[in-house]
């Protein structure tokens, strides 16, 4: 693990803590050996404009980390878009009993998530390289999430297909959508939209979920 990190890795333990998620020490290495290799085979595949350790523990990490309570009630999660992982790998660490894909149409991330995948020895894990709009599933995703991915309305157009009865997408934002919620289609409506405070994250993220209307 980047000497950095490892040192990183107890305020990083507590800032979980503070934010009230539980992670265990085969998990916290699971994470911040995440971020080691996301670091380090940067250049090569082009996976972060962060290239500072804390900040991308901060600004990827902790960012992912803080969805977790926010996908408890469901079972199969799409991250499309997850470019090198995000916050796809984070909340499969986290979340071992439950299944997820994460998409890409960039076949040089994908090559580092299957990496990864085998590295951290993740079995709930499914790693597609494909046009999102391309892509089949049988039964569909409980949720289908993104971060930093597209608007709302390109989203859920292009994952329509994909979403299982009853399910819900749940968008990832640096600002309130509202112009973006206004062009949503007739048929789709806001569940619920989140705050979220993200620890050093100036910002505030906003969690948007969204389900089709029946
Ligand atoms: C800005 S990056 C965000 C990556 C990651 N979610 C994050 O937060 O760091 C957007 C990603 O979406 C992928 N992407 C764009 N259009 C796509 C599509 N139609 N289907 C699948 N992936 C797509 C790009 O290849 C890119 O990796």
């Amino acid at each position: 693990m980047n000497q950095v990190l490892k040192q990183l890795q107890p305020e990083f333990n507590k800032e979980c803590e503070k934010l009230g998620i539980s992670v265990s020490d085969k998990q916290s290495e699971q994470l911040l050996n995440y971020l080691s290799s996301l670091l380090k085979w940067n250049k090569a595949f082009n996976l972060t404009a962060i290239r500072d350790p804390k900040e991308a523990l901060y600004l990827h990490l902790l960012d992912s980390v803080v969805v977790s309570p926010a996908i408890k009630q469901f079972d199969s999660c799409l991250d499309v878009g997850t470019g090198g992982g995000l916050p796809g790998i984070p909340l499969a660490i986290l979340n071992p009993n439950k299944e997820f894909t994460l998409l890409d149409t960039n076949s040089k991330k994908t090559r580092f998530l299957k990496q990864v995948v085998y590295e951290l020895g993740l079995k709930n894990v499914t790693v597609v390289n494909k046009r999102v709009q391309d892509f089949q599933s049988d039964s569909g995703y409980a949720c289908i999430l993104s971060r930093a991915f597209a608007s709302l309305k390109d989203m859920t157009d292009w994952t329509w297909h994909l979403l299982a009865k009853g399910g819900q997408w749940l968008a990832m934002k640096g600002v309130y959508p509202q112009q973006e919620i206004e062009e949503l289609a007739e048929t789709l409506e806001l569940v619920e939209s989140k705050q979220v405070k993200v620890p050093n994250l100036d910002a505030t993220r906003y969690f948007i979920y969204l389900q089709k209307i029946s």
